[in-house]
This record gives C-alpha cells, structure tokens and sequence, in this order.
C-alpha cells in the first residue's frame, strides 16, 4: 500500500524574471516500508520535493497538486498546524552534512535525549530521566556506536563524519517515524563509511517498517534494497519503476545517459547503446519548454516542445515521446 502518494506536484517559485516551476508535475509514490531512491543532478529539485513532503514550504511558493496525500491525510488541506503535527509525529529527515545540523554547543547525550520524546513516559522527574538515558543508549546501539558513554559525552566537532551522521539518524529515528527522508546522507564519505551508513538505513527500514526515501545525484549510489527509483531532472520526473527493471531496461534517454556514466552500466547493457548527454543543465531563468531534457536530448525532435505525459512500459513509468525502447502503447 502506498503511505505517500504524489501526483503532478508543481512548485512555482519567484525569480528576477518571473514565476518558474521549479517542480513541473512530478509524481511519486512510497509503499509502507519500502525504500524508493530519487535521482537528479544538481537542482533538479530534490531537495524542494523533500521540503514540500515534510511542509517547509515558503508561503510564497506556488504548490499545486492533484493529490499530495500521507497515510489517510490530504495533506494541502491541512492547516500549517495540523500539518506540522502530523510530520512532527510521522516524519523525519537526515542531511548531507550532519556537522551543520548538530548544535556545536551541546554534547552528543544532551542532543539524542533531547530528541527522545518524554511526555508519555510514567514515573517521576527521576526515573523519567533514567529511562531517557537507557533509550539513548539503545539508540547508540541502533545506529551501530558501542562505546555510547565516550560519544554521548563528545561535542560534534570530536566526531568523525561518518559518527556524526550516525547520530543524526539516531536522533531522527528517536520519535519513531514512519518516513525517513535522507537526503545525500553520505556525499563526501569514505567508502567503507558510505556503505556503513547505506547498511544501517536498510537494517533500520527492515528491522522497522519505515519507509525511507532515500536522495542522491548518483546511480552508483542506489543501494540493492531500494525496491524503487524514480529519476527527475529540472523538476520533472523521467522514469520510475522497480529499480532492477529500470537499471536492466531504460526507456528515458535521461535513464539510459545517468546509467551509461554510472558503475552499472557495465553490468546492464553496453556503453554504445546507451546515449551521454551534452550540454550542461539550465539556469531557472532559462527553462526549456516542454520536455526540459530536450536540449540535452539525442533523441529529441520537434514534438519534445510539448511535455510528454507519463507511460507505462512494463513496470515502468516514463515522460518521453522518443524513448530508447519501442514501446507498444499496450505496454
Ligand atoms: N528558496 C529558494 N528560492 C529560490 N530558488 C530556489 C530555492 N530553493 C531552491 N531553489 C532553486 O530550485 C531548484 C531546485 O533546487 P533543489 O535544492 O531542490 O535542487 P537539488 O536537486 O536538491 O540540488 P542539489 O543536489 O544541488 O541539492 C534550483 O534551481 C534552486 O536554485
């Protein structure tokens, strides 16, 4: 069952030259549980769609939807109260530089039993706090840290990276969330540490149910348990599908460009018949109209100045009037 359900979500935004729809219709869904990775380049929008799920929405954005539903909640048309209640309880989210997040002035304990909900803990002041302290050290344990006593006592800047995201994930999973928004959780780590990090949040969605969407620039990133990917560019969505099937069979010439550049294009189909993509991406000023890939395309034509509508291939779906398949309109 999908616990998030977005469809043609569009955020236009003020610049200098007017209105842009920084998101242009993008819709994605997120079963219960599942792991869905979303890929774009740099500004692609990613980070917009993670705010506009979690409402941290300027109140002059522009945000239409033909539904943006979380659970059994329309989330448009909750108040901001409501809404905030609602995220605040189900929701939370992990960042690429978990340094930044972490209050410099505050050791690591005092932060995780911050984030520790209390108020329907029994007992008194006393026992409350003794509770608090076990439940930071279970978290401590969660998250793969073994020695809690000596990290629970640090300030972030003793950490490595690689500990402080640990903590940053301990800290967002203390209220139990059913979503988990990680966005480039581990840009500009070790390998050994990436890896290390990928495993905990897959361990973390098994182990809890908890649906993870997970935010990266880079196919190389999308982990063996992320069920789903959905890729965009300029705000709008190219390809969604189960993750083997896209990476086996691209039907978005933007799918096959992102693969022939990643790691795994050696384990799909051959370089050579997979396109590369020209050209850099647009300035906001600057949108193409229609398919926003078009200038970048191989593939493009005249048609591409209309925006394509979603279709179905196999198990796909993709935006592309000149995909790398032939796809039967029975598909
Ligand atoms: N507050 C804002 N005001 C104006 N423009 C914004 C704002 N936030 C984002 N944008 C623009 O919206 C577009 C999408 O930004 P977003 O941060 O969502 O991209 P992204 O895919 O997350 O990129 P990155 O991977 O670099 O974080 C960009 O062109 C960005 O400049």
């Amino acid at each position: 069952m999908n616990i998030l359900d977005i469809r043609n979500l569009s955020i236009e935004i003020e610049t200098s030259n007017g209105p842009v729809r920084v998101i242009d219709k993008l819709s994605l869904q997120l079963a219960e549980g599942e792991i869905h990775t979303l890929i774009g380049e740099s500004g692609s929008g990613k980070s917009l769609l993670a705010k506009a799920i979690l409402g941290f929405i300027n109140p002059r954005w522009k945000i239409t939807a033909d539904r943006l539903w979380w659970r059994q909640y329309d989330l448009l048309a909750l108040s901001r109260a409501q809404r905030r209640q609602i995220t605040g309880r189900d929701m939370a989210m992990i960042f690429q530089n978990p340094g930044t997040y972490l209050d410099p002035n505050s050791t690591v304990g005092e932060q995780l039993r911050e984030s520790i909900p209390s108020h329907d803990l029994p007992g008194n002041i006393l026992t409350r706090r003794k509770q608090i302290q076990k439940r930071a050290e279970e978290l401590m344990h969660r998250v793969g840290i073994k020695d809690h006593d000596a990290i629970l006592e640090s300030y972030p800047f003793e950490l490595s990276d690689g500990v402080a995201q640990k903590i940053s994930i301990a800290m967002a999973i203390a209220h139990r969330p059913k979503l988990l928004i990680a966005d480039e959780p581990t840009t500009a780590m070790e390998p050994n540490m990436r890896s290390q990090i990928y495993r905990l949040l897959a361990k973390l969605s098994a182990g809890d149910g908890m649906s993870i969407l997970m935010i990266t620039q880079d196919l190389t990133a999308v982990i063996p348990e992320s069920k789903r990917i959905s890729l965009v560019y300029c705000g709008q969505l190219m390809e969604t599908g189960p993750t083997e099937d896209v990476m086996r069979e691209p039907v978005q010439p933007y799918t096959g460009a992102m693969l022939s550049t990643s790691l795994f294009s050696s384990e799909t189909k051959p370089k050579s018949r997979l396109p590369t993509l020209t050209g850099a991406i647009p300035t906001l000023q600057h949108m193409p109209i229609g398919c926003r890939l078009g200038p970048r395309c191989p593939n493009a034509r005249r048609a591409c100045i209309e925006q394509p509508p979603l279709r179905s291939y196999k198990k796909h779906e993709f935006a592309c009037h000149y995909p790398l398949i032939e796809v039967d309109s029975h598909d």
